[in-house]
This record gives structure tokens, C-alpha cells and sequence, in this order.
């Protein structure tokens, strides 16, 4: 029977650490600031952004939210990018996705600058980390929330098979870097991929960032696996579940995440203690 791993108790440790940091910050008169950008009204982000905007506030970070209309031009949403990266108050920019297909999602994200580039979907972020340079940079959140989470459960990563299901700018891509980095060997599959289930029963670490609900179940999954589920997909009932079949696979894998209460509440952790780093790093690149 695998060991269910707690996101929201370790998100809660996560989350105190980062009130930590930011009480120490105003000491010094400052506060961390973070501006989301939401495109229309798609109900799932407006759930999502308001518990960002809530856990913000709760711990000391100056959240500010900009909602945009659906038909939004692609000049407006630059223009408000701009006025952000000149904003001293604003340490952190953060752009929902989805975005409207009528708008160019690339040109958005390359005109953020790289010092409050949340997500770390800059392209001089994003080569930062397939470089795996050393320093300071911005990496997406729910793959570094991840790896806290593999770190924490003593998962060891080098000579292991991890293997990612979705490839994904924001999930599958950074987290394949990171994991590789941490010395994995990291296969990531796609919707052509042949034979989904004979690559993924190789894997010692399986990450599932699909967005298919019960994508894997316990035939997918080599015995013993530790089994991380990043989907959230909300069912016609209404419940929220993951890409994994959590009850068919829980008794063969090692160590498994739930949905909700796994690497949800950690991606909304690691934001704020990112936008906190953010703040930080542009305050020693001032002093
Ligand atoms: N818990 C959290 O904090 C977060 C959760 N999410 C959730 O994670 C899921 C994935 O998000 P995201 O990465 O943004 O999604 P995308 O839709 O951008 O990417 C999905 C990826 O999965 C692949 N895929 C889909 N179905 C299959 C399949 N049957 N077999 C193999 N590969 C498949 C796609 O392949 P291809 O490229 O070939 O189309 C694509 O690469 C969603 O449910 C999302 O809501 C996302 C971010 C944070
Ligand atoms: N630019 C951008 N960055 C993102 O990181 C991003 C995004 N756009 N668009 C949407 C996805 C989705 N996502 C989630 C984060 C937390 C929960 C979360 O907190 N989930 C809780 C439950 C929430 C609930 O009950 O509704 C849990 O899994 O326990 C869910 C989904 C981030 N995303």
C-alpha cells in the first residue's frame, strides 16, 4: 500500500517559511508584489486566481489583480505587460493560462521581463534551466513544487527512470530539465506516443500532466513506482479528480499523490515563495 503524500500539510509548512521571510522583509519596508493577468471569465481560473489572491494576502505578499475582457486586444495586454515591468511595486508577473486563441500567447510571455517572470516561461529563463546554470532564476511553478515534494519524501532521483506523461511549456518540459538535472534518466511521452503503457511501466518516478481523467491505471504502473499526479479535471459531478485512478493504483505504487491535496496546493505554495525570491534577488541587484 503506498504512502499518500500530504501536498496540504506540507504547502502549510511551505507557506509558514514564506510568512517568515516576508515578516523579515517588513522590517525593512517591503513587500513582495505579485500581479495576475486574467483573460476572460473561464470558471476554473477564477477559482484558481482567487485562491492565489487569498493565500497572498494571508501571508504578508501585496496581491493585484488585472482582469482583462475575453476580446481583449493583443496591444492592451502588452501595454499592461509594459506598465507592470515598470512597476517598482510589482515583483511578479504571472499570465493565466488558458489564453483566448485570438491572442498571441508567445509574443505576451517574451515581452515579460525575466526578473518578474513568475512562471520561468521566458525563453532566457527557460535556457537558464536547460542549461542548468547556477544562479537565480524564476522556474515554473507546479514542477518546482514537485520537486519539493520528492525532495521532502527522500525520493532519490539520480540513476532512476522518471518518466513524464505531458509536455506541456508550464508542466512536462521544465520539470523533464529539472528532473534530468537532479541526474534521472527522463523519457516524456505525448499523445503519439506508441504503446503509453510499456514506457510508462519503466518508470521509478511517473509524473502524470495530461489533463485526461484516469489516463493511468495500475496496468500503467511498474509495482513499487512513486506515482505523481499533476491533473486536475473537474467531473460532471462536480468533484475535482487527477489524471491517475487513484484507488486502482494506490496498493502497487510506493508513494502516490492525491487530487485535490497534492501538487495543487503546492504549486500555489511555490508561487508565493517565488514571488518572495523575486523580491529578494531585485533587492540585492538594487543594494
Ligand atoms: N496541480 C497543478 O498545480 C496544476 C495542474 N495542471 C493540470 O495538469 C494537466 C496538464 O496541464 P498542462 O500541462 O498545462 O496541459 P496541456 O494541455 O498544455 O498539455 C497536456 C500534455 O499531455 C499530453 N497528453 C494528453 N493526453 C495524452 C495521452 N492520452 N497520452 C499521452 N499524452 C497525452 C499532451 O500531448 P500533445 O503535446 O501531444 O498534445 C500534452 O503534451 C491539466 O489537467 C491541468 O489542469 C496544470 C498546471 C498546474
Ligand atoms: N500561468 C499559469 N500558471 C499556472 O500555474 C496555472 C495556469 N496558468 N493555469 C491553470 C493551471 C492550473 N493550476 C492549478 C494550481 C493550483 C490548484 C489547486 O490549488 N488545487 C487544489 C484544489 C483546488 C480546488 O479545490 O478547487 C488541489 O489540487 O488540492 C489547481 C490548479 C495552475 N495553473
Amino acid at each position: 500500500m503506498a504512502t499518500v503524500i500530504d501536498g496540504r500539510q506540507l504547502a502549510t509548512e511551505l507557506n509558514q517559511a514564506t510568512a517568515k521571510r516576508t515578516a523579515k522583509l517588513a522590517t525593512r519596508g517591503i513587500t513582495p508584489g505579485i500581479v495576475v493577468i486574467l483573460v476572460g471569465d473561464d470558471p476554473a481560473s477564477l477559482i484558481y486566481t482567487r485562491n492565489k489572491h487569498r493565500r497572498a494576502e494571508k501571508m504578508g505578499i501585496r496581491s493585484v489583480l488585472e482582469k482583462l475582457p475575453a476580446d481583449v486586444d493583443q496591444a492592451t495586454v502588452m501595454a499592461a505587460i509594459d506598465r507592470y515591468n515598470q512597476d517598482d511595486t510589482i515583483d511578479a508577473i504571472l499570465v493565466q493560462e488558458p489564453l483566448p486563441a485570438h491572442l498571441d500567447g508567445l509574443a505576451i510571455t517574451n515581452a515579460i521581463r525575466p526578473d518578474k517572470d513568475i512562471d520561468g516561461l521566458h525563453p532566457i529563463n527557460l535556457g537558464k534551466l536547460y542549461a542548468n546554470q547556477p544562479g537565480h532564476y524564476p522556474v515554473a511553478c507546479t514542477p518546482r513544487g514537485v520537486m519539493t515534494i520528492l525532495r521532502h519524501y527522500n525520493v532519490e532521483l539520480a540513476g532512476k527512470n522518471a518518466t513524464l506523461v505531458g509536455r506541456s511549456i508550464l508542466v512536462g518540459k521544465p520539470l523533464a530539465a529539472m528532473l534530468d538535472n537532479a541526474n534521472a534518466t527522463t523519457t516524456v511521452v505525448n499523445r503519439y506516443t506508441p504503446n503509453l503503457s510499456k514506457v510508462t511501466r519503466q518508470a521509478d518516478i511517473l509524473v502524470v500532466a495530461a489533463g485526461s481523467p484516469h489516463l493511468i491505471t495500475r496496468e500503467d504502473v511498474k509495482p513499487g513506482a512513486v506515482v505523481i499526479d499533476v491533473g486536475i479535471n473537474r467531473l460532471p459531478s462536480g468533484k475535482l479528480t487527477g489524471d491517475v485512478d487513484f484507488n486502482d493504483v494506490r496498493d502497487i505504487a510506493s508513494l502516490i499523490t492525491p487530487v485535490p491535496g497534492g501538487v495543487g496546493p503546492m504549486t500555489i505554495a511555490s508561487l508565493m515563495a517565488q514571488t518572495v525570491d523575486l523580491a529578494e534577488w531585485r533587492q540585492h541587484g538594487q543594494e
